[in-house]
């Protein structure tokens, strides 16, 4: 199974959700691929049988810009053939725009035709030990969608 985690940071929060998803994987007996949205066309993910999006929230709610390209070509992609999940950090002090890119992103991979097998999360800043259990649950359930 090809398993595929595209993530940006400024500041490190996104890497504490990438390396808690990854070592759930590992837990479950998979291992994941960890990419950077800026160096990965959608091209690269035709293998992939789960694709977990990690996007920070910027700016009035907007996606990180290094996803900018890699949002837009999903416009024009097939996933249909692809279970997607997506996780990010924001913070609650944004209040109506708080987690808002977790939003787009999932918006943004169902109209592509993913499985988005797994409720969108948000994550307030970096991973604690209370967001463990969401991403237990988050890794089974992409999963358990595609076994
Ligand atoms: C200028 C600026 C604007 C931000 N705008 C939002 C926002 O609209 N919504 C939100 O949830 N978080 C917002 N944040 C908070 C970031 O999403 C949060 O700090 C996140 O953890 C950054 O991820 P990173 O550490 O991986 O870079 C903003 C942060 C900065 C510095």
């Amino acid at each position: 199974m090809q398993i595929d985690i595209i993530y940006t940071t400024i500041t490190g929060n996104s890497e504490t959700i990438v390396t808690a998803l990854d070592d759930e994987f590992f837990k479950q007996g998979y291992e994941a691929d960890i990419h950077e949205f800026e160096e990965t066309e959608l091209s690269d993910l035709n293998k992939s049988d789960i694709v977990v999006i990690v996007p920070y929230t910027y700016d009035k709610g907007t996606v990180p810009d290094e996803s900018m390209d890699f949002f837009d070509d999903l416009n024009t992609a097939d996933w249909s053939n692809k279970v997607c999940g997506v996780i990010g950090s924001g913070d609650k002090f944004y209040g109506k725009d708080y987690g808002k890119a977790v939003e787009k992103f999932a918006d943004q991979v169902k109209k592509a035709g993913a499985n988005l097998a797994t409720a969108p999360v948000k994550i307030q800043l970096a991973i604690d030990d209370d967001d463990l259990p969401t991403i237990h649950k988050f890794v089974s359930e992409l999963l358990a969608a595609k076994n």
